[in-house]
């Protein structure tokens, strides 16, 4: 089938390249034109595992191309993916205007029946948005064409985005227009057959399942940062408590593991969509509310632990930091924990210096040049002439490192575990000072 989508970022490019993995003819429209000269070119401008051989692959067999021709990309295909940004405003709403920008392209050149599939993450009635600005571009143009306006979540994770496109674990599909769904029944097959995996239901409802995923998981994380800062204040220790609920079935290993505070570009920003949508209708997600201040609190805490430690005088201080991507295998760093810790070390007059496996580039796009913030190579390098360490990512390389390098090489022999990475016993038998989420501290020997 011929598929195009409308924006390739995290979601666009990935869905795309994997639609056409399984043999589709996908065009793939963005308005960065640097972005588009470098995947015509075979540059992939994320990091994402697994997703530059795909895009290679396809496009060398010539189904997968890239445009920032919109109206090549309308003329391309009767379905059209929108995977555009829908970034928060500044009252927590969802900006829509790079969704509806692409609705009235998509009016603008149409010359035929369209199906618009909605994969951008939207507020309820946003489907209906969509086709009445789609119905003005028409009616402005004086032409008639029949359009459906279709909502299929994303739920891929980023670090697992390729993997998770090709092995959904459902398929939401927001329509009541039964030609609609066979299209993308024929579209989605190759992912159906083990068993059915589409679930089809009202606009709305699909449009709010997502919002409703991403609150779950939130809630999850806030519930369990918020029984962190319990136990420590009660001297118990979360990983045990983490182990022990999560054998219970009803309540699962997953999304239960306390830290830093949740971050990207979906859980914050979604939650804050999904309040702002409650109170259009005049109710009080008090549920939501908590949800979302326990992690804008829980953002501060290793800030929080690593000033307590030094009472407060963090000047002149310097602190290496491991990991800056928001989570393991992305460079995204799109509200990532690591940027509230550093610029309030920063505030604090405290130097940083700082290694992730492969989110340096985006640290140096967002910060610049600045006397404070040092990237350097290699972990090591990050603690060498630093007093202390935080680790604030979960990389696989941060998780055996050499404990009496370490006792070594921080003047404070103290380490902050944002993510709960050791054994407590082991820093501590180097004499390193181990403070982490929701376990006792450690002080140094
Ligand atoms: N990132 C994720 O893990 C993820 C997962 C599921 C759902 N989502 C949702 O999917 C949507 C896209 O997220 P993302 O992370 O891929 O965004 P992104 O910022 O990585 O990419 C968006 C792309 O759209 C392009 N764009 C903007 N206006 C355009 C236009 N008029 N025509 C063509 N292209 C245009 C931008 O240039 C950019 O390349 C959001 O609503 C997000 O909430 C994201
Ligand atoms: O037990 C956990 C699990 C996650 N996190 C944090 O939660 C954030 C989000 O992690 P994750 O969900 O793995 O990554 P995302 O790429 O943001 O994916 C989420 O957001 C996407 C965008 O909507 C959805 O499609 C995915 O299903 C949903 O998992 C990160 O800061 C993690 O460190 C925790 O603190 N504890």
């Amino acid at each position: 089938m011929k598929v195009t989508v409308f924006g390739t970022g995290y979601v666009g490019l990935v869905q795309g390249a994997v639609l056409a993995d399984i043999g589709h003819q996908v065009l793939c429209v963005d308005v960065d034109e640097s972005k588009v000269a470098a995947l015509q070119a075979g540059r992939i401008p994320i990091h994402e595992p697994g997703l530059d051989t795909l895009v290679i692959h396809n496009q060398r067999l010539g189904r997968l191309q890239f445009t920032t021709n919109a109206a090549d990309g309308v003329a391309h295909s009767e379905l059209i993916f929108l995977a555009v940004g829908t970034p928060p405003d500044e009252d927590g709403s969802a900006d829509l205007q790079y969704v509806l920008a692409v609705a009235k392209t998509i009016a603008q050149h149409m010359n035929g029946p369209r199906i618009v599939i909605n994969k951008s993450t939207v507020p309820v009635g946003t489907a209906d948005t969509v086709a009445a600005v789609m119905a003005q571009g028409l009616a402005e143009r004086g032409v008639q064409h029949r359009f459906d306006v279709v909502s299929n979540p994303e739920f891929l994770k980023e670090g697992a985005a390729v993997a998770d496109c090709q092995r959904p674990d459902r398929i939401i599909i927001g329509t009541d227009n039964p030609a609609s769904e066979a299209k993308l029944r024929e579209l989605y097959a190759p992912f159906n057959r083990n068993h059915d995996k589409i679930v089809v239901m009202d606009v709305k409802s699909a449009e709010l399942t997502k919002y409703a995923a991403n609150a779950m998981l939130a809630t999850k994380i806030s519930f369990m940062n918020e029984i962190a800062n319990l136990a420590e204040r009660l001297g118990a220790d979360v990983e045990a408590v983490r182990r022990g609920i999560g054998s219970d079935p009803r309540i699962g290993y997953h999304f239960i593991y306390p830290g830093a505070g949740y971050g990207g570009s979906c859980f914050p920003k979604d939650v804050k969509a999904l309040i702002h949508t409650a109170k259009q209708v005049d109710f009080e997600p008090l549920l939501l509310n908590a949800v979302e201040e326990r992690n804008q609190a829980q953002r501060n805490v290793l800030f929080e632990r690593i000033s307590a430690f030094y009472q407060g005088k963090l000047r002149g201080k310097t602190v290496a930091v491991w990991g800056l991507a928001f989570k393991p295998n992305t460079d995204d760093m799109r509200e990532a924990p690591s940027r509230n810790l550093m610029e309030a070390l920063w505030a604090a007059g405290a130097t940083v210096q700082a290694y992730d496996p492969v989110a340096m580039q985006e640290a140096q796009r967002i910060y610049g040049e600045r006397p404070d913030l040092k990237l350097v190579e290699s972990p090591l390098a990050a603690v060498q002439g630093a007093e202390c360490l935080a680790i604030v990512t979960e990389w696989q390389i941060f998780r055996a490192p050499d404990f009496e390098l370490l006792a070594q090489t921080l003047s404070d022999r103290v380490i902050f575990d944002g993510r709960n990475l050791f054994d407590p016993a082991l820093p501590a038998s180097h004499g390193l000072g181990y403070v982490s989420i929701g376990r006792p501290a450690i002080e140094p020997r």
